[in-house]
């Protein structure tokens, strides 16, 4: 892991296939998760980096699609949510990775029961996974780790997962870095340069694939890293995007 990097290469938007992670990264960190948003010129500018890519860009996150539409909107752009337990082709088509509903109404309920005795510990619900919120008690945090591993214990199909404030028990199949995968299969992303953005530390696994891959891995924030890259923070990230944006960026013959 490394503390700081080097300036970003020139990308040319003909040749990149763009991944980018949503909290964190193209929306600040909240004291809540119902209290982001992703600025309006941000979305313009997504909309027309999707357009230079041929629509090679994707969104890489924990949140359920629903809720990256909704940030997003009106974009609909090709994504994978719930850290790719959900995912939105380039064609729209939708894939999904299924939970038995009673497995997870069994773990809803020991969840909801075991934050009882942690007041500001919030539970979040998506489709197929949870998230047990603590940035309002951190406090809690051992607390809220030792109960997500003792409910997962008893369904390994789930995994614990750290993230910022945030203990998750999601599909253990699923990670972004096998939804990032697959999007580089098929076309318009096939053949191209992957770039992802990330914060998380949940991000670095990612961070090794896209090295691996000969990508351009960019962290925003501080804290060391194994990208190669890395923006300060989330109006970094804009500026970035404008910048890919401008004629004849990443070209050098233009
Ligand atoms: O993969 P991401 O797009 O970065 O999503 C990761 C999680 O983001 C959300 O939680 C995080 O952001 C909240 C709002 O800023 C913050 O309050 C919380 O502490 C963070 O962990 C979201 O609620 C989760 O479902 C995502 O998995």
């Amino acid at each position: 892991m490394q503390e700081s990097q080097q300036a970003l290469p020139e990308i040319s938007s003909e040749h990149a296939a763009f991944f980018f992670d949503l909290d964190g990264t193209l929306a600040s960190l909240q004291p809540e998760p119902d209290l982001v948003s992703v600025p309006g010129h941000v979305r313009d500018d997504l909309c027309l980096l999707h357009r230079n890519t041929s629509g090679a860009l994707a969104i890489i996150s924990g949140r359920p699609l629903a809720q990256i539409d909704a940030l997003l909107a009106p974009l609909r752009l090709p994504a994978a949510g719930i850290h790719g337990a959900e995912r939105r082709e380039t064609d729209g088509r939708l894939t999904g990775t299924p939970v038995g509903s009673s497995i997870l109404a069994a773990i809803e309920h020991s969840l909801t029961e075991g934050i009882i005795p942690l007041p500001g510990v919030v539970l979040e619900k998506k489709r197929v996974a949870f998230a047990l919120h603590y940035r309002q008690a951190p406090r809690h945090r051992d607390a809220v780790r030792a109960l997500a591993t003792q409910v997962a214990a008893h369904f390994p199909a789930l995994e614990v997962q750290q993230g910022k404030c945030v203990i998750e028990l999601k599909p253990e199949s699923v990670n972004k870095g096998v939804a990032i995968k697959k999007f580089m299969e098929s076309p318009p992303f096939a053949g191209r340069v992957p770039v992802f953005l990330g914060d998380d530390l949940t991000d670095e696994q990612r961070f090794i694939l896209v090295n691996q891959l000969k990508g351009i891995s960019v962290k925003i924030g501080e804290g060391p890293t194994h990208a190669h890259y890395r923006l300060q923070n989330n109006d970094a990230v804009y500026t970035w995007i404008k910048q890919l944006l401008s004629p004849g960026a990443g070209n050098p013959h233009s």
